[in-house]
């Protein structure tokens, strides 16, 4: 065999005499006949890039980690003590018997400690790559329900907002491009304003505790107002926007929008003509079920309005202008149970074949003398088409 053969008598570290028998030959030969070679470093470092490769793969938990890592290192460590020690002291002895110095067995329990290191350093890494890795899960689970939330959050607003709202201005009102303390306001000309109030509703009112103060009372008129708010559900009244309800006293406006104003046809005129019929037939199909007297006070004007929404926090649509506060007298001068209407409105009404019939002149309080009329039916184009009232929540309850 080429190569160096040295026999060197050594003490171990523990006092015991020692024979060394180190071939120094050609490895690629000696790979054949047995391990002899001598940088058995290589293996080690072999054994540690697959520690490293198994620290490094994330998903897996770090206790399959650990006991694939301590196996590893175990078998490793058996292997270096048992059956491939002479690798580690062949090491040690060439080492000794180049340069003089060292101790024999120290490579074994050194590879054996440094083993020992990467496992518990992979292994402490492992445990901190889990905890951040389910805090991530628990972190980004914790934003999609935020997430989900804010959408719900937002979906509930815009339903809210649109609820107290017309459509249009609600729109507006959600766009992100708006100023946030920007006046909304729009002129619109020709638009059909309707106040109808129940007068004697306040004589009904009385706070009693057989009426639980009062609160019965206020849930007939609610019901009755929730009656009005349904009626303009329906497709033919689309034109009309419900403006606000004070007290006893219902006010709405049809063509408030381009979409909504026809002037060639003022079919929102006529729209609000029915509904203000309808609104007396609901009252009394309201009396009949709830063995009241209530009496409906309608009055109409079609005129310019400016319309706005107002404060801030609590956000209200209304109109404004000489038109509304005519539509208010007329309600106010008018007549129980009749829907007075001004002579811009009766000229729209009677080419559209509504019978109305002339009050004469009032005395308006801010206009001086007006001249009004009462509607007292249908048109007699949509006279077939009339409807019976609506199967209200008052006619469910009161019945
Ligand atoms: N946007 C509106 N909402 C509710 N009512 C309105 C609105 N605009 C005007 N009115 C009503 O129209 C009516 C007529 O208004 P106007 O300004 O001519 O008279 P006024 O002297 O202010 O009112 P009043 O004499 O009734 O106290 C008022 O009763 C007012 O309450």
């Amino acid at each position: 065999m080429d190569g160096l053969t040295v026999q060197a008598p050594k003490k171990s570290s523990l006092g015991h005499r020692l024979e060394f028998n180190v071939t120094r030959g050609d490895e690629m030969n000696d790979c054949h006949e047995g391990a002899t070679t001598h940088f058995p470093d290589y293996f080690t470092f072999c054994v540690l890039l697959v520690m490293v490769s198994c620290a490094v793969y994330q998903l897996m938990f770090s206790i399959i980690k650990l006991l694939l890592l301590a196996g590893i290192c175990l078998a490793y460590s058996c292997m270096v003590i048992f059956t491939h020690a002479t690798l580690f002291d062949n090491q040690d002895a060439l080492i000794l018997l180049s340069t003089g110095y060292g101790e024999v067995f120290v490579s074994r329990y050194v590879t054996i400690a440094v083993l020992l290191g990467f496992t518990v350093a992979f292994v402490i890494h492992a445990r901190q790559t889990e905890a951040t890795s389910r805090l991530d899960f628990l972190w980004k689970l914790q934003a999609h329900g935020e997430k989900e939330e804010t959408e719900h959050l937002q979906a509930y607003n815009r339903k809210l907002i649109s609820n107290i709202l017309p459509e249009h201005v609600a729109i507006h009102f959600l766009s992100v491009d708006r100023a946030a303390d920007e006046l909304y306001h729009e002129e619109c000309e020709s638009v059909c304003i309707l106040f109808a109030s129940i007068p004697n509703f306040s004589d009904f009112y009385v706070e009693l505790e057989s009426n639980n103060e009062g609160v019965e009372c206020l849930r007939l008129l609610n019901e009755i107002i929730a009656d009005f708010d349904e009626i303009l559900e329906e497709e033919r009244f689309k034109n009309i926007e419900k403006i606000k309800s004070t007290g006893a006293t219902y006010m709405a406006a049809a063509g408030l929008t381009k979409a909504t104003r026809d002037l060639k046809n003022f079919s929102h005129v006529t729209a609000m003509a029915d509904y203000a019929l309808r609104l007396r037939d609901q009252l009394e199909y309201v009396n009949e079920h709830s063995f009241n007297n209530f009496k409906i006070r309608i009055g109409i004007n079609i005129g310019p309005v400016v319309a706005g929404v107002i404060g801030a926090r609590k956000p209200q649509y209304d109109i404004w202008g000489n038109a509304v506060n005519v539509a208010s007298r007329m309600d106010s001068t008018g007549e129980l149970d009749k829907i007075q209407v001004t002579q811009e409105v009766y000229q729209i009404l009677h080419k559209k074949g509504y019978p109305l019939t002339c009050r004469g002149t009032i005395k308006v309080k801010g206009k001086g003398d007006m001249v009004t009329y009462f509607l007292t039916g249908k048109s007699h184009d949509t006279i077939e088409c009339s409807e019976s009232p609506a199967s209200t929540q008052t006619g469910q309850n009161h019945n």
